[in-house]
C-alpha cells in the first residue's frame, strides 16, 4: 500500500531561496504555495502537515503544533523587508492610521510590540496597495513585507551604488522614513527577531527524507548564494549586491540566539502562552 500523501506549505518570498531554490521535494511529499497568512491557515486547517508559518502563529498553536528545531527565518538587526513607511516621526504616529498588509501575522504582531513599547497607541486597519499610494490616501503608516516590502525600500532610498557602504544602507529620503522592524526590535532587545519556523502539526510530524532534503537544499543555496541572488536580483530588478547582502544576512538555522529573541517575542506578544516545542518526537536528527 502506498502511504498517504504528505502535504506542506512554503511561502514563498525570496528570502527563503537559499533554502528552497535546490530543494528536491521527495516522493509522496504535495507542495502548495502561498503568502504567510495563507500558509498560516492552511497549516492551522490542517490542509498541510508542514509549512513554513508565521512564528506568531506557532507561538498562538504551541498546544498543536511544533517546530523544526534547525530550520527559521530570523535576522540581527535590519532585515529589509518587514519595513514600516511614514512621513512623520515614529513618537508622532500617535492618534494615527496605519494600515496593514494581509499577508503578514507576525509582522503585524511585531508592530503592535513595538507601538506599545514605545507609548504609541495608532489605529492599525487591513488595507492593500503599495506603500507610496497608501500614505497618498493619507494613512500615517504603511507596514509592507516579503518581496513588495523590499522593492518599496528600494524605490525609496534607491540607487544605491558601489559608493554605498551596506552598513550604512539608507532608510529616509525625499521625506519618507523607512523603519526596518527588526532593527527596531534589535534596539529594544538586543536579539534576534524570528519571522517564520517551519512548523508542523504534532500528529503529523514530517518524513526524515523530508527534512534531509531541506537540509541538502539549504547547503546548496547558501554555497551558491552568488547564483540564487543574481537569479533574483534579476527578477526582482534590484542590485545583485543588494539582493545578496539582504539573502546572506538571514539566519536559517534556529540557534541559540534566535530561540532567545522567539521566547522573548513569545513572552510579550501571548503572556502564559503553551511550551514552544522543537522537533518533539521527531526521529533522530541527521546533521
Ligand atoms: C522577513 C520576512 O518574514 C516573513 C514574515 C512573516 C509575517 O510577517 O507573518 C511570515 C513569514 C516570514 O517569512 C519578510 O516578510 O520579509
Amino acid at each position: 500500500m502506498t502511504p498517504a500523501p504528505y502535504p506542506i506549505g512554503l511561502i514563498h518570498y525570496t528570502n527563503v531561496a537559499p533554502i528552497l531554490d535546490y530543494l528536491q521535494v521527495p516522493g509522496g511529499v504535495d507542495v502548495i504555495r502561498g503568502v504567510p497568512t495563507q500558509m498560516n491557515e492552511a497549516l492551522l486547517t490542517g490542509r498541510v502537515s508542514m509549512a513554513n508559518i508565521s512564528a506568531v502563529e506557532f507561538i498562538r498553536n504551541a498546544d498543536v503544533l511544533s517546530a523544526l528545531p534547525d530550520f527559521s527565518v530570523s535576522v540581527l538587526g535590519a532585515v529589509y523587508s518587514v519595513n514600516l513607511f511614514h512621513r512623520r516621526p515614529w513618537g508622532d504616529l500617535r492618534g494615527g492610521r496605519i494600515a496593514l498588509t494581509a499577508q503578514s501575522a507576525t509582522s503585524v504582531a511585531l508592530l503592535e510590540v513595538l507601538l506599545r513599547e514605545t507609548g504609541v497607541q495608532a489605529t492599525l486597519e487591513r488595507a492593500e496597495g503599495s506603500a507610496l499610494e497608501l500614505l497618498d490616501q493619507g494613512y500615517d503608516g504603511v507596514l509592507r513585507i516579503g518581496d513588495d516590502a523590499l522593492r518599496e525600500w528600494y524605490d525609496v532610498v534607491g540607487p544605491i551604488g558601489e559608493e554605498v557602504s551596506m552598513l550604512d544602507l539608507p532608510h529616509q529620503k525625499h521625506g519618507v522614513t523607512v523603519t526596518d522592524l527588526a532593527h527596531r526590535w534589535f534596539v529594544l532587545t538586543g536579539h534576534p527577531f524570528a519571522f517564520a519556523v517551519w512548523a508542523y502539526r504534532k500528529d503529523a510530524p514530517p518524513p526524515h527524507a523530508l527534512l534531509q532534503a531541506m537540509r541538502v537544499s539549504r547547503r546548496a543555496g547558501i554555497g551558491q548564494l552568488a547564483e540564487v541572488s543574481e537569479r533574483h536580483a534579476r527578477r526582482l530588478g534590484l542590485p545583485e549586491r543588494v539582493v545578496q547582502h539582504y539573502l546572506w544576512n538571514f539566519r536559517y538555522h534556529l540557534e541559540a540566539p534566535d530561540r532567545l529573541g522567539l521566547a522573548e517575542f513569545a513572552d510579550k506578544v501571548l503572556p502564559g502562552h503553551a511550551p514552544l516545542e522543537f522537533g518533539t518526537g521527531l526521529h533522530a536528527l541527521t546533521p
